[in-house]
C-alpha cells in the first residue's frame, strides 16, 4: 500500500502529467490545522473549517467527498469516492481504517420528532440540532453506502457490510451488516500480522 501512495504523489512534480490530486504545496495552502506527508487528495474533495482539521500520513481521499467541521485522520486511511462527513461534534478515524464508496457520517442531526423545524435556512431558535463524537478505531472498514448516526464509536478491528445503518456502538473485531447493523460473525485479526512484517 505504501508504495502505490509513493507513486501516486510523484505524479504533481511532473509537469507533463495533470493529475486529480491537490500537490504537497497547495496541501499546506488549503489551512488544515495539520496535514502530514504522502497525502492525496482529490481536487474534487471539498473542506468547510479546513482550520480544524488533521489529516495524518499516507491518507488518500477521493473525489467528491465533503468534509466539514471538526475531523481527525490517523495515518494510512482511504476515504473513497462520494463520502461526506459532517464534523460538526467531532469525527475520529484511526490508522488502518477506510470508507467505502457513498458513506455518510453525521456527528450532528436535526430532530425528526415534529417538535422543531429542520435545516440550515431556519433560525435555530426553531430547530433543535444534537450530536456527538463518532470514532472509528484502528483497522475498521465500512462497506459502500453505511449511513453513521451521531455519538457512535466502532471498536477496532469491525468491518461493516454495504448499505448498513449503525445508529449504536459496535465491538471489536465483529462483521456487521443491515438496519440497524447486527452482528453477522466475528472478523479474523490476522491482519495484524501482515503489520508486524510490513512495518
Ligand atoms: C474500498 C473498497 O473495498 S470498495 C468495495 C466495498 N465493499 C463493500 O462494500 C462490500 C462489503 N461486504 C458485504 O457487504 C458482505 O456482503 C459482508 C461482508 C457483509 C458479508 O459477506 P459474507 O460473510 O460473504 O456473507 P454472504 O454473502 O454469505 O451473505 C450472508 C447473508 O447475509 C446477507 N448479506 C450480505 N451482505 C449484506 C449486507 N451488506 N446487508 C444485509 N444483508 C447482507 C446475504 O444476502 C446472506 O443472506 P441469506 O443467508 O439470507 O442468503
Amino acid at each position: 500500500m505504501f508504495a502505490i501512495l509513493s507513486r501516486q504523489i510523484k505524479e504533481p512534480n511532473d509537469k507533463n502529467m495533470t493529475t486529480s490530486f491537490y500537490t504537497e504545496k497547495e496541501l499546506t495552502q488549503i489551512g488544515f490545522k495539520e496535514v502530514g506527508k504522502n497525502v492525496l487528495i482529490s481536487r474534487y474533495a471539498q473542506f468547510y473549517g479546513a482550520s480544524d482539521m488533521i489529516i495524518g500520513n499516507n491518507v488518500r481521499i477521493d473525489d467528491f467527498c465533503i468534509l466539514s467541521g471538526k475531523i481527525k485522520l490517523g495515518s494510512y486511511i482511504h476515504i473513497s469516492a462520494y463520502n461526506a462527513l459532517y464534523g460538526k461534534f467531532g469525527i475520529e478515524m484511526e490508522d488502518y481504517t477506510g470508507l467505502s464508496p457513498r458513506c455518510t457520517l453525521f456527528s450532528a442531526t436535526d430532530d425528526f420528532s415534529g417538535e422543531y423545524l429542520i435545516g440550515p435556512t431556519i433560525d435555530s431558535k426553531y430547530t433543535n440540532v444534537t450530536g456527538g463524537k463518532i470514532i472509528i478505531k484502528k483497522y475498521s472498514q465500512l462497506g459502500s453506502n453505511c449511513v453513521v448516526l451521531p455519538e457512535v464509536t466502532i471498536e477496532e478491528g469491525v468491518a461493516v457490510g454495504a448499505m448498513s445503518l449503525i445508529n449504536k456502538n459496535l465491538s471489536g473485531w465483529g462483521i456487521y451488516k443491515g438496519i440497524p447493523a447486527k452482528l453477522h460473525s466475528k472478523r479474523s485479526n490476522k491482519l495484524l500480522n501482515l503489520l508486524i512484517n510490513e512495518y
